[in-house]
């Protein structure tokens, strides 16, 4: 079997790799030429530590190729995962866009059978369009079978994440398609949940909101834990010690940004509220998450006082470290508000660069962590890259002006940096 990935981006080109790793043949599909003509010359668009070496191999091989003929790609295919963007519209529903448009190509386009795989996080029902948009597109009437299989990689460890999956969840009606798909992982050795699609797509949507609920949940506390001087963090040791809450997703910060959780829990309430539901649990984790940089401004700004015209270093730009994206990025949510206060802003991110919108003589990216921390009155770490929190934080001090350090990410050790003269605050910590 011979498989078409359509859309090449994080999770289409993560699993193109993945497929042609496992054996099969595979081919990428995207409308961007530019995307194409990258990978093609074995060129990575995008950070994701450990795929530039799988691409380059098995573009090689020629386990994998690239292609932007559509019907070529489709009629030559048994296997067609779609794997294109779902984004937020301004209400909160998700934009559908972009699979309607796949779903359409592939109904004109099919000459035979096709095995429909859904990567992409889809609302809860959107199974029943796709196939009802392949269906109507079609000229003459050709069998096909749409599975549900959400992919759970994160971005930073996306190879890692693809090769041991904790769960491959394949949802679908029919019998036969479920246990195709479940063979082209046969070699893969996870837990396999077998189910119909309706559920394959809220078990997607029910696991990012329950991860983004875990760390709304600490940072709510973590705004009481600095009323009542006791650290968050101790607290989330304490707590994550018990197997029935677990250690992971406890880390109080500036909030979980990113392509998938802010779209994802707003995609989900929305859901809700086409059943007449209203999610307040959900509602509240949003909350909590939206006001959270609001609430480490304020910190910041009890400390340093007036902002205008002070000279800030910010350290970090992507939504996390191990990726260059910037979607959603506590980073920007910070540099606009400062930059609304009149500072001036020296930036640093080790792979992610300052997006031309933010660009203005008020802000500057710097190449090195010493440049950035030059003569600034505060730095504030918003990602919490390893260059950053296993840096020379005891020579660092020495360049700023002013001494104060604003840790976002509750991952700096405060009191060795007291002890070299730094004026440290973090969230939840007193
Ligand atoms: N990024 C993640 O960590 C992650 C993890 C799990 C699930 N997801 C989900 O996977 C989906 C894709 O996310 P992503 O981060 O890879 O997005 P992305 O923006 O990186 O990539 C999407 C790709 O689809 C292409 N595309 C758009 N319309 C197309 C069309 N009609 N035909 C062919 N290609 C088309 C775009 O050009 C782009 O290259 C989303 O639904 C997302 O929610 C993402
Ligand atoms: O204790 C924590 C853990 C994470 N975060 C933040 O949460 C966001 C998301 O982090 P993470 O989940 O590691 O990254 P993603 O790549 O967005 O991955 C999530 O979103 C993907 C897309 O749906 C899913 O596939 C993954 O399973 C899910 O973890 C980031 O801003 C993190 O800084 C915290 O603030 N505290």
């Amino acid at each position: 079997m011979n498989i078409l990935v359509v859309g090449v981006g994080y999770v289409g080109t993560t699993t193109a790799l993945l497929f042609a790793e496992l054996g099969w043949k595979v081919t990428g599909f995207d409308t961007d030429i530019h995307k194409i003509q990258a990978l093609k010359e074995g060129n990575l668009p995008f950070f994701e530590p450990g795929l530039d070496t799988l691409l380059d191999k098995h573009v090689q091989l020629g386990n994998l190729s690239f292609t932007t003929d559509s019907a070529q790609a489709i009629r030559g295919h048994h296997v067609i995962f779609i794997c294109v963007g779902t984004p937020s519209q301004a209400d909160g529903s998700t934009n559908l866009t972009y699979v309607q448009k796949v779903a359409e190509m592939i109904g004109d386009d099919m000459e035979s059978y096709k095995l429909i795989v859904m990567k992409s996080t889809v609302p809860i029902g959107t199974h029943k369009k796709v196939c009802q948009w392949i269906t109507d597109a079609q000229q003459v009437h050709l069998p096909f079978d749409v599975v549900s299989n959400p992919e759970f990689l994160r971005e930073g460890s996306a190879v890692h994440d693809c090769f041991h999956p904790d769960r491959i969840v394949i949802g679908s009606d029919s019998e036969t398609a479920a246990q195709q798909v479940s063979m082209l992982y046969k070699s893969i050795a996870s837990p396999l949940v077998m189910t119909n699609p309706t559920t394959a797509e809220m078990i997607k949507y029910a696991s990012n909101a329950f991860l983004a609920t875990k760390i709304s949940y600490m940072n709510e506390l973590a705004r009481l834990c600095d009323q009542v001087d006791v650290s968050i963090s101790t607290v989330a040791q304490g707590m994550g010690l018990d197997p029935r809450i677990g250690r992971s997703f406890l880390r109080a910060g500036i909030g979980y940004g990113g392509s998938c959780f802010p779209k994802d829990v707003l995609s989900l309430l929305h859901t809700a509220q086409d059943y007449g539901i209203d999610l307040n649990l959900i509602r509240s984790v949003v909350e909590v998450n939206n006001t959270q940089c609001q609430y480490f401004i304020k910190r910041i700004r009890s400390k340093l006082g007036i902002l205008r015209g002070k000279r800030i270093a910010i350290l970090g730009l992507s939504f996390k470290p191990g990726t260059d994206d910037m979607r959603e990025a506590p980073a920007l949510a910070i540099i606009k508000e400062l930059l609304g206060c009149g500072s001036f802003l020296k930036v640093h991110d080790p792979v992610a660069k300052l997006p031309d919108g933010l660009k203005t003589h008020a802000i500057k990216q710097y190449d090195t962590i010493e440049e950035t921390l030059l003569s600034v009155h505060a730095v504030i770490l918003c990602t919490e890259w390893s260059d950053y929190v296993k840096g020379d934080w005891k020579a660092w001090s020495h360049l700023l002006k002013l001494p104060y350090l604003f840790d976002g990410r509750n991952v700096l050790d405060r009191s060795q940096l007291e002890s070299w003269g730094l004026n440290y605050t973090g969230i939840g910590n007193g």
